[in-house]
């Protein structure tokens, strides 16, 4: 099964709440099928180019807007092809229903630069933390069972999925041809293609689109931003879903493409990767993930079960070190976890292991002692290595939505968080939290998990997560 078609099965309950609300928002509001194949000289008004570019003397969207990068060809929608009732050039531009251009929130700048980060480099830090200089590897995350997908190429459009399905390849194509075949072939796509609901894109219809997202726990800003960039040249056409979703998946993927960084491995033994994140958000399971996955990649791995506090939480670790067969560390119940990292620490470099898993405890309830707690862990280990830790990873889980962006506040507060890992992505209909943390953090996403198995943490493709967020493959 290829990742993708394994993600976005996995992502079912996401990818449905966009997908099955953007059915409805383009039904809600569509025209009529008869609508969409009224001769363009009555058709055109509605169409008209109201995103502020000067208008052409030929008025180019009467024959169907120019295909702007992210939709598909206009063409099938467009009235007959043959297009005798082309209107005037010379006619005066229609005073018609014209949807007004949605004024203040499109040109947002488009990229959540590493602006960012500086944001994250303003929030106080526990202390400073020297990456080794040497240029990092990247960590083999999904790769030992598989390897990682390539990134896509960089078009701004996600593929077509691949998948020899009925649907969404043949359709687009039939889309793209439907007007230059004539006979009964062309009749018969330029019919399917008429009755294929479309919406024009007006103010109405991107504020559905942006409750939709946030009902999708992307936020409201990054629901707006999103909703804003779709809308940039586009207003004023009539989508359809698919074209929607095509336009949203490449928005999506844009803002994603940056913070896709896989765990960066250093030279440095042993490097040390301190896990951080409240209760249950997933982090010993993600410790077992990463630990056989760097196995698998011939790296030594030593686990430290830093959260003493609960027994049950070292017997889960301890499991799956032997699962990953990876050596786990414990210390009595109640003992002191920076003890045990001192120690970890100190069989780590004896057995020159590559790589040291510290597990914390995650009691935000009381967030003083959890600050002093990781204070103290990163002072020791730091007596045997000034520049541990290497990593800060903090895990979340998809499944509490936006509650996710408060945790990374928190962890950035009292930790130096470098990287984030999201669980839990199979089967919640919050994985558009992930489009609003890339969006307000620009915190590299190391990793995401998509089931309870040792093998279900799979590298971050922004690509591929943008297109099962949307249902991109479901048409
Ligand atoms: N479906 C699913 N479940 C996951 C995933 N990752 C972790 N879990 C489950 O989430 C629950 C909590 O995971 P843990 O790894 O114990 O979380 P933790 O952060 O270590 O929790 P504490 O030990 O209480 O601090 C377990 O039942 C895991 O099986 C994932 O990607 N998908």
């Amino acid at each position: 099964m290829s990742f993708f078609r394994k993600l976005r099965d996995r992502m079912m309950g996401s990818s449905s709440k966009i997908d099955q609300g953007l059915e409805a928002l383009v039904e809600d509001g569509a025209e009529a099928p008869e609508d969409v194949r009224t001769p363009p000289a009555e058709a055109g008004p509605s169409r008209a180019d109201t995103d502020g570019r000067p208008q052409s003397g030929l008025r180019p969207d009467a024959a169907g807007p120019a295909p702007e990068e992210g939709t598909a060809p206009e063409g099938p929608s467009a009235p007959e092809p043959a297009a005798p009732t082309a209107p005037d050039p010379a006619a005066p531009p229609p005073a018609a229903p014209a949807p007004a251009p949605r004024p203040p929130a499109a040109p947002e700048p488009r990229r959540p630069d590493p602006g960012s980060e500086a944001a994250r480099d303003a929030a106080p830090k526990p202390a400073p933390r020297t990456a080794p200089d040497t240029a990092p590897e990247a960590a083999p995350v999904g790769r030992s069972t598989a390897p990682a997908p390539e990134p896509a190429p960089s078009d701004p459009v996600p593929a077509p999925p691949s998948a020899p399905a009925a649907d969404p390849a043949p359709r687009m194509e039939a889309e793209a041809e439907a007007p230059k075949r004539g006979g009964f072939l062309g009749r018969l796509f330029r019919r399917e293609e008429a009755a294929v609901p479309r919406r024009v894109l007006d103010d109405e219809m991107l504020e559905d689109l942006e409750d939709l997202l946030i009902s999708a726990d992307m936020g409201t800003t990054t629901a707006a931003r999103v909703a804003a960039n779709l809308a940039e040249g586009r207003m004023g056409r009539r989508m359809s879903v698919r074209e929607i979703k095509e336009a949203l998946a490449a928005e999506i993927a844009r803002i994603m493409e940056p913070v896709a960084r896989p765990l960066p491995i250093y030279p440095t033994r042993p490097q040390v990767v301190l896990v951080v994140g409240v209760n249950g958000s997933g982090k010993t399971t993600t410790i077992g993930k990463l630990a056989s996955q760097f196995r698998a990649a011939g790296k030594s791995v030593v686990i430290a079960a830093g959260d003493t506090f609960r027994a049950a939480a070292v017997e889960q670790l301890q499991v799956w070190g032997e699962r990953a067969g990876v050596p786990v560390l414990t210390a009595p119940e109640g003992s002191d976890p920076a003890s045990l990292a001192f120690d970890a620490m100190g069989r780590a470099q004896a057995d020159g292991a590559d790589l040291l898993m510290i597990d914390t405890a995650g009691r935000l309830q009381n967030r003083a002692d959890l600050m002093e707690e990781l204070a103290k862990i990163v002072r020791v280990i730091r007596k045997k290595d000034p520049d541990a830790p290497h990593n800060t990873l903090l895990v979340l889980d998809a499944t509490t939505g936006q509650n996710a962006v408060g945790q990374v506040e928190i962890f950035q507060r009292i930790s130096d968080v470098s990287g984030l890992v999201m669980t839990k992505l199979d089967g919640t209909a919050k994985g558009g939290v992930l489009v609003a943390l890339a969006d307000r953090f620009g915190l590299p996403i190391h990793a995401i998990g998509v089931g309870e198995q040792i093998d279900d943490l799979s590298p971050f493709d922004p690509e591929e997560f943008a297109a099962a967020l949307v249902g991109l493959d479901g048409e």
